[in-house]
């Protein structure tokens, strides 16, 4: 990587609620070193709890978006999240041409939130498929995703109530969802046994990412924030294996030290550190303000 800052693009929807989606999605690249850039596909009124309304962007104000931060900043990696419709998937595919053809782009295809509201129309599963999967580098399904987008049922209550052992699938589908076109499949395992991660790359090899079970920690975003951290990994020059180690590593310490006592469901990961950052804050507030503070008149 030159000396030049990385450029990350998020293309996804916004969650109300901070936990997910842009909002994580810029945490992470924050968190990973790169500047972040936004093109917002939709807006959720969501909270920690359900989500209560789903709006989706026109689709030229989708394109131009990316159209504004291609044309001026550069583009080093595009994450790509939440779409929700056919109709947006169509405008992001459009959007994708004005990507420079190098560029790196990891598809979270997002499906079913924590709090287990669809985020994906059924009907724009095979959009998803044909029009994006083609021109992904990487896609990051946990298993639920991956056997959706296989053909296999879609809803997370399924995989979730058949959470992952050693003896599950992860490979085949690996191998099945390669075939559908994208260069590299990474299945992550939060829904799985053993918090795992899955790496199929484009010859063939796979690796397994390991990494501590955090199962008392808060994981609302923990997707958003595998996916961005890995785009942001990849934008700073690092190889595929080095990035899939470096966001299962990060994702899972934002797992950790996620915030259980924001809202009255699954809390929202926290990527920064936010209980060490309000210390070192309050410590620099101390130091300056000595400098900013002048009395004048009396009491
Ligand atoms: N409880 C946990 N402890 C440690 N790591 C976790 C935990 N849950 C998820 N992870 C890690 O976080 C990353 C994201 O995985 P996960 O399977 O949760 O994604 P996801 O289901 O797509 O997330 P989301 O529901 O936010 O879209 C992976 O690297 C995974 O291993
Ligand atoms: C806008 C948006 N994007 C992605 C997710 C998935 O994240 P999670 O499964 O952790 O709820 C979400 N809930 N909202």
């Amino acid at each position: 990587m030159s000396g030049r800052t990385p450029v990350c693009l998020t293309i996804a929807t916004s969650d109300s609620g901070g936990g997910a989606g842009i909002q994580a999605d810029l945490k992470a690249f924050a968190a990973a070193g790169v500047h972040g850039t936004s093109a917002i596909v939709g807006l959720t009124a969501q909270n920690t709890v359900a989500v209560t309304r789903i709006v989706q962007i026109d689709p030229e104000t989708i394109v131009e978006q990316v159209r504004a931060v291609v044309e001026d900043l550069g583009v080093d990696a595009v994450k790509i999240g939440m779409v929700g419709t056919s109709t947006t998937i169509d405008a992001v595919a459009r959007a994708l041409e004005l990507v420079p053809a190098d560029v790196p782009v990891v598809l979270d295809p997002v499906m079913v939130a924590e709090s287990g509201a669809r985020l994906l129309e059924v009907e724009a599963h095979r959009a998803l498929v044909e029009r994006l999967l083609p021109r992904t580098t990487v896609v990051t399904p946990n298993l639920p995703e991956a056997r959706a987008l296989v053909g296999g049922p879609a809803a997370r209550g399924d995989a979730r109530g058949a959470a992952g052992s050693a003896g599950d699938d992860a490979e085949q589908l690996a191998a099945a969802i390669a075939a559908l076109g994208p260069a590299n499949v990474l299945i992550t395992g939060g829904h799985r046994d053993r918090a795992e991660d899955l790496l199929r790359q484009s010859d063939g090899t796979l690796t397994v990412l390991h990494g501590e079970r955090h199962p008392d920690g808060a994981a609302h975003g923990s997707g958003c924030t595998h996916s961005s951290t890995l785009a942001a990994q990849l934008a700073l020059g690092h190889d595929l294996v080095s990035a899939a180690r470096a966001a299962r590593a990060i994702a899972g310490e934002a797992v950790r030290q996620g915030l259980r006592d924001v809202g009255r469901g699954a809390g929202p990961v926290d990527v920064l550190g936010l209980p060490e950052l309000r210390l070192r804050s309050a410590a620099t507030v101390e130091a300056v303000a000595p400098s900013v503070v002048e009395r004048v008149g009396a009491p």
